[in-house]
């Protein structure tokens, strides 16, 4: 039975803002502003963080409680609704509660999912109706990850991860390990010896096995906890690195294999046990919920 929400209960409820992993992410160029284009396929996966929009009368946007480490005005969401008033000049207001489970700086795109997740609820829950290319070019004037979770499909992305393509790939089981340490991307980006010329690749390449992650060289001789991870994780499966790391991941076809492996790794590693999914946690969300309808 589908879950109808009224429009109190869409204010009140909590909103996915789930992880993404690069399972493939070749750098072939790079813009003249210095952003790198990339070849990469994102999937999602059932790792969230959880927003809770509540509604103020005084028109403002503030954070019920900041992140440690990030001020409440250099907050992605707080950031996004300000430029969904700034778009619209909508005068609503909103105190965003943010349930933070994703790692900063683990290539999970956890700031730019929120941000996503944002500008996505707030257009339905203020009744902006912006369609979706609009939110989709604000959302990358945000960040480069910003798009495909506005997307909400698993995707083939090229440019600097803004030109997607939906993509079937399997819905695995997948492990995650956080390695100890706070990945810069830009300090990745910026190294001199970063493979920047990777020839292009097609679809069917992907799929046949090309998974190369060009960042994962640089990323384990900035941050040796990278490397050692991928050691462990690799006695279980393939391990491969999501963006510019930190974490680690590999994919299993069954959950027991899958938790098996997590066991035995979480002693050692802050780990995640999760499933991968091509369709985004937050769209399941919309879609069950038939906002549209009831506001
Ligand atoms: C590595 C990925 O996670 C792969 O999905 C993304 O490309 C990174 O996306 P993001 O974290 O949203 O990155 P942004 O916040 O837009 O950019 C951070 C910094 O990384 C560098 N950057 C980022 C993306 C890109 N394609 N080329 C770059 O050179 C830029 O110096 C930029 O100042
Ligand atoms: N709501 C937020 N959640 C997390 N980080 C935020 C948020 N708002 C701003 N930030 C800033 O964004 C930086 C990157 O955080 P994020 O969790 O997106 O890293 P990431 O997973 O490595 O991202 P990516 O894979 O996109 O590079 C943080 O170090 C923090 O300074």
């Amino acid at each position: 039975m589908a879950e109808r929400l009224t429009k109190e209960s869409a204010w009140s409820g909590r909103w996915p803002a789930p992880a993404k992993l690069n399972l493939m992410l070749r750098i072939v160029g790079q813009r003249e502003d210095g952003y790198h284009l990339l070849q990469t396929v994102f999937q999602f996966v059932e790792f969230c963080d959880w927003l809770t929009f509540h509604p103020v009368d005084n028109g403002e946007v503030s954070l019920l409680k900041t992140i440690p480490g990030v001020a409440e005005s250099d907050d992605l969401t707080v950031r996004a609704a300000k430029l969904l008033k700034a778009e619209t000049g909508c005068s609503s207001g909103v105190c965003i509660e943010v349930e933070k489970n994703l790692p900063m700086g683990g290539g999970l795109g956890g700031g730019s999912s929120d941000a996503a997740t944002t500008l996505v609820v707030l257009n339905q829950l203020w009744g902006l109706n912006l369609p979706k290319e609009k939110l989709l070019t604000m959302g990358l004037s945000l960040g480069a990850d910003v798009p495909v979770f506005i997307y909400g499909h698993a995707s083939w992305g090229e440019g600097v991860g803004e030109k997607l393509s939906e993509i079937i790939v399997p819905e695995q089981w997948v492990v995650i390990l956080k390695p100890d340490c706070h990945v810069n991307t830009k300090e990745i980006f910026s190294a001199k010896d970063l493979t920047r010329n990777s020839k292009s690749i097609k679809m069917p390449d992907f799929i046949e096995g090309d998974r190369r992650n060009d960042c994962l060289e640089t990323v384990c001789r900035f941050y040796p906890i990278v490397d050692e991870a991928l050691k462990d994780m690799s006695e279980f499966a393939v391990a491969r690195l999501t963006g510019t790391g930190a974490c680690v991941f590999a994919q299993f076809d069954s959950y027991e294999d899958a938790s098996g492996a997590y066991q035995k790794l979480k002693g050692k590693w802050v780990s995640y046990l999760a499933k991968g999914v091509n369709r985004s946690p937050l769209f399941v969300k919309l879609d069950t919920a038939n906002l549209n309808l009831m506001i």
